[in-house]
């Protein structure tokens, strides 16, 4: 199997305060990784230090072979990010911002399929700024996917959509996956996570406390759902664990 995103002991403090402590991380090409855990602990810290977009303070990350710092330029034609809150112009319409962003690479998808697998190609002449929370969302989800890309790192995927806009995401990226997609993500939502994921990460206090399959995590944990086996890494107090 081809190694897509290899990470190593990558450690990042906030001053004295550790926020991502000795992770390791392998994912395989067309494979699904889900990194999850509670707010603060420590997800997007770990995808930005992967993306080069912050510095790590130890370890080492190889996305495609490349190291995201040195070679940023050329991994980033390779490499789509789906931004929270991306930064665009006022007044822009949806298709100039897809065409704007098509203009940073050298290839590129056609935006027009992507925003009908997305559902947005009645929105191709609205504002960006007049979306709804949900559309916005999808939009950004496109504009990391417009350069076919080989890997994807998708933070909080679906936070916001309702729930037919979600199976929407779901199929979408189920159907890039089957062409060799390697997709990084991080959810909140465990349904989602048990229907894309292969493998997943979950993360308490920026420590890696499990690491292997959906299966595994609800084995090893004694349960019968991935939300009571997530709960069970995450809550090892067990202060809310079983609580309802
Ligand atoms: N720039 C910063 N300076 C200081 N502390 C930070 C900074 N960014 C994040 N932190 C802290 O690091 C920890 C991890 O934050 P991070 O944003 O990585 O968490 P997360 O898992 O992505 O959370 P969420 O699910 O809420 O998005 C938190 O305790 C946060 O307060």
């Amino acid at each position: 199997m081809e190694t897509t995103i290899k990470v190593e002991n990558l450690s990042k403090s906030y001053g004295s305060f550790l926020a991502v402590s000795d992770l390791n991380i392998s994912v395989e090409r067309g494979e699904v990784f889900g990194l999850l855990g509670a707010n603060g602990a420590g997800k997007s810290t770990s995808i930005e230090c992967i993306l080069g977009t912050k510095k790590a303070d130890s370890g080492t990350v190889s996305i495609l072979g490349m190291n995201p710092v040195t070679e940023r330029k050329k991994l980033y034609e390779q490499v789509g990010v789906q931004f929270q809150e991306s930064n665009y112009p006022d007044k822009i319409t949806v298709s100039e911002l897809c065409m704007e962003t098509q203009s940073l690479y050298k290839t590129f998808t056609d935006y027009k399929e992507l925003l009908k697998q997305f559902h947005l190609m009645e929105k191709e002449k609205s504002m960006v700024s007049e979306l709804s929370g949900g559309q916005k969302q999808r939009l950004f989800i496109v504009l990391a996917l417009i350069p076919n890309p080989e890997v994807v790192f998708l933070d909080e995927l679906t936070t916001g959509l309702d729930v037919e806009a979600r199976r929407v995401v779901w199929r979408s990226l189920d159907e890039l996956k089957r062409k060799g997609l390697t997709i990084f993500l991080t959810s909140h939502y465990m349904d989602e996570v048990e229907v894309l994921c292969d493998r997943i990460g979950i993360l308490r206090k920026g420590k890696m406390v499990f690491y292997g399959t959906v299966q595994e995590a609800i084995q090893s944990s004694n349960c019968t759902k991935l939300e009571d086996a997530y709960l069970y890494y995450t809550d090892q107090e067990g202060l809310n664990y079983e609580s309802i």
